[in-house]
């Protein structure tokens, strides 16, 4: 049982300015993180200790100084998102991998390589799911507006390119469709030089009741 809903902790958590302050010294970062940005520096829920048993894969197990030590996320900007446009087949126009709707930024250390000096990618899995679970609540809460909490149903990752480590990466998400109570997203991730190194489709439904 939750004693809190996403809403209320993205808008009551803070935004690390030590992660804030570390990935403003990189440069494919920085765009998102200029005042006059599309994008707005947003607490990444998981990553907080709620004071129970919620999310300790991402607040502890890989929250080290040798795992993940920095993770950073972003949200468009409200703006006029309340009706995105559509196509005639309910694909929303106004998100994609040149304009994602949320983004995280990773450092990546050697405590979750797979092979040498290459992360798992188990590990890139759980950073897709997490992005692409966070963009799907904060679409359902600052957008659609609509209840009902979200699952992963499926997750389909392509592998393009290792993911050397140490290294920070930029893992985009947006909205593709929404069919009821599926919801249909992607996301890309890519290294500091924009290289693709992964892709990843999901499908989240949203349950009948609450958890
Ligand atoms: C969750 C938040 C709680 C709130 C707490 C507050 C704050 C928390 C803070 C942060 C959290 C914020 C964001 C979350 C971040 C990351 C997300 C990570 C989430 C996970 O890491 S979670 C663990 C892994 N996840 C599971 O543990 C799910 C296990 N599973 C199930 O619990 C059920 O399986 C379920 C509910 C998914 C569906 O069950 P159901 O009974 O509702 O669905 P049903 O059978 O009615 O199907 C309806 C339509 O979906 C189609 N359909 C169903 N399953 C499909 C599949 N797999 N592939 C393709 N299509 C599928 C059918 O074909 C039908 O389609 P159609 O309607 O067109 O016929």
């Amino acid at each position: 049982m939750y004693n809190h809903t996403y809403k209320e902790l993205i808008t009551k958590l803070q935004v690390s300015q030590e992660d804030v302050d570390f990935f403003a010294n990189m440069p494919f970062a920085r765009p998102y993180i200029d005042n006059t940005s599309l994008y707005q520096p947003v607490p990444f829920v998981s990553r907080h200790d709620k004071g129970d048993l919620s999310d300790k894969f991402f607040n502890k197990a890989i929250n080290s100084h040798d795992t993940i030590p920095r993770a950073l996320a972003f949200m468009q900007r409200p703006g006029s998102l309340h009706s995105p446009p559509t196509d005639e087949n309910g694909i929303d126009l106004s998100q994609g991998a040149e304009n994602p709707f949320f983004i995280t930024f990773c450092q990546i250390e050697s405590g979750v390589n797979g092979y040498i000096d290459t992360a798992h990618g188990g590990v890139l899995a759980a950073l897709f799911d997490e992005t692409l679970g966070l963009c799907a609540e904060s679409y359902r809460v600052f957008v659609s507006e609509e209840g009902g909490h979200l699952l992963t149903a499926s997750l389909q990752v392509s592998y393009r390119s290792p993911v050397r480590t140490p290294s920070a990466v930029i893992i985009k998400t947006w909205m593709r469709r929404k069919e009821g109570r599926k919801w249909f997203l992607e996301a890309q991730l890519l290294d500091q030089d924009g290289l693709l190194k992964a892709e990843a489709k999901s499908l989240y439904i949203g349950l009948k009741s609450a958890l």
